[in-house]
């Protein structure tokens, strides 16, 4: 296998194996935001903000109930409505005392809307916004919680409480109570946004958003207009407005995209309100913390993937570089060997066969080194080979080249030479090592090498060319050693 192959492969598992773990960890911890958003974080909102509801209704629920059966005022009521300014003064009383935004008393004889200041109006019975006061007259239940418009406050979004008034006998003569604006639930839906980025709106039941703390859910818009939640079912707010007091505490769950992002939905309906109360929290926003962490992650994945295939790169050269060093290197005398002659050989033929040149070839083995091992032991013989190697090269030019061939030869190969000149290339070597002194354990060795010089014909064989230097060499041996012969 290449290496460039290697690099890639561990590049490859590097990547998917960071990668997978990257996803797997954002995946995890994604689906984690998702549950504690739809189990913990929106139904507990949800849950603080009826509380909240709840318990701002008891005290106009409880004022309001006194106020039913106050002696004073059903008196009054029952012996003719006699001067306005008496109940209004009553009314002014009990809104300024318990800080009620609006008292009221509709009486069943005159009809009239007694507030504050007099008399609002009479209420009539085909009047649409007065549907409210027929409706608590045949009511079964003392009272009746109402969010409707205020006519005396400009139309302000109030809280009614509409209670029955009855007289000493237990008939229907009016009813009496207090509006509240919803000041107090606007703050609340406020600070939930700002602290915990949740929207909190009120639906009513035709899906018009009654009262909201964002620009997305403006109240009056309705929540088919929405961007994406007209993908909602449509049961959501399909459910009928009469529910028993078990049905108040269902929940739903929801989720719907828009162009930005997830959002996840808790709905319940408040039956108090006769509202539902949504509580949404971008899922895109939440998870947008892990998502840069994912990026990062990834970043650091590829910076480290980077850096290990650089570092392997450079180790795997190295390693290359020393193992075809050590492929081509004889070890002992630290000569090219055989295998970097078939290298060398291959591209010098090349070139001469371009350039019209000649290569010559000598074949040098050195005399007698059996008798040299035998005397100075294979320690002393490996020394002997070192020596021959280093004179042999110190004896060549740098464009020559010279292998260890095996044994105690030695070949050299030599471009563009003439027979004279090969032979002289020959007797220098060959005198070089007869006069170099060579000692070992204190004992001058006499060193010596036959010679064989073959200087290549054309379009004779590598193979050949080296068989006649070969063969010129044992012809030197044959005739007496340390000497050259040219084939
Ligand atoms: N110390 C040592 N000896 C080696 C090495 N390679 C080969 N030899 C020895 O070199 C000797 C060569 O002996 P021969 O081939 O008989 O030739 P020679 O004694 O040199 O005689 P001629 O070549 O005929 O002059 C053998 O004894 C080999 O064992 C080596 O790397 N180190």
């Amino acid at each position: 296998m290449n290496r460039p192959k290697v690099l890639i492969i561990l590049a490859i598992v590097l990547v998917v194996g960071f990668v997978t773990t990257s996803f797997f960890s954002y995946h995890v911890s994604k689906q984690a935001i998702h549950k504690t958003i739809v189990d913990n974080e929106l139904p507990l909102t949800a849950d603080n903000i009826y509380s909240e509801i709840q318990k701002d209704l008891v005290r106009p629920v409880f004022i309001s109930s006194m106020m039913a059966s106050d002696t004073f005022l059903r008196d009054w009521v029952i012996e003719g409505e006699q001067g306005t300014e008496k109940i209004s003064k009553y009314l002014q009383q009990v809104q300024t005392t318990y800080g009620a935004f609006v008292s009221f008393l509709v009486t069943e004889r005159t009809h009239n809307y007694y507030y504050g200041e007099g008399i609002l109006k009479q209420v009539k019975q085909d009047e649409p916004r007065d549907a409210w006061y027929f409706r608590v007259r045949d009511l079964s239940q003392p009272y009746e919680i109402n969010v409707d418009k205020d006519l005396a406050h400009h139309d302000e979004l109030t809280i009614f409480v509409n209670y029955r008034v009855l007289d000493y006998s237990n008939r229907f003569i009016g009813t009496v109570g207090i509006g509240l604006n919803v000041d107090s639930v606007q703050k609340l839906i406020a600070s939930y946004q700002k602290k915990y980025q949740r929207d909190v709106y009120f639906v009513s039941h035709d899906g018009t958003i009654m009262l909201s703390g964002s620009q997305r859910h403006a109240a009056g818009k309705n929540i088919k207009d929405v961007d994406g939640m007209n993908s909602l079912p449509a049961e959501i707010i399909d459910q009928p407005i009469t529910q028993t007091s078990a049905e108040t505490t269902r929940e739903y769950e929801y989720e719907y995209e828009d162009h930005h992002a997830n959002h996840l939905i808790n709905v319940r309906y408040i039956p108090e309100l006769k509202w539902y109360l949504f509580v949404e929290k971008s899922e895109t926003q939440a998870i947008s913390g892990i998502k840069n962490t994912f990026i990062l992650n990834l970043l650091v994945c590829l910076a480290v993937t980077l850096i290990v295939v650089a570092i392997t790169d450079i180790a795997l050269k190295r390693y290359q570089q020393r193992l075809e060093v050590m492929a081509t290197t004889d070890i002992l005398t630290g000569l090219p060997n055989r295998r970097a002659f078939d290298i060398v050989i291959e591209v010098m033929s090349n070139d001469t066969a371009r350039s019209g040149g000649t290569i010559a070839i000598l074949v040098l083995d050195i005399d007698h080194f059996k008798a040299i091992n035998d005397q100075y032991g294979h320690i002393g013989g490996d020394y002997v080979l070192t020596e021959a190697a280093s004179i042999i090269k110190s004896s060549l030019r740098a464009a020559d080249f010279i292998c260890r061939w095996g044994g105690e030869e030695f070949l050299v190969v030599v471009r563009d030479c003439d027979e004279h000149n090969i032979i002289a290339l020959a007797e220098k070597v060959r005198k070089s090592i007869e006069h170099h002194t060579t000692t070992y354990q204190n004992q001058t060795i006499a060193l010596t090498v036959s010679i064989g010089a073959a200087i290549g014909k054309p379009s004779e064989t590598l193979e050949n060319l080296v068989v006649r230097a070969d063969k010129a060499m044992y012809q030197a041996k044959k005739q007496g050693r340390n000497r050259s012969i040219l084939s």
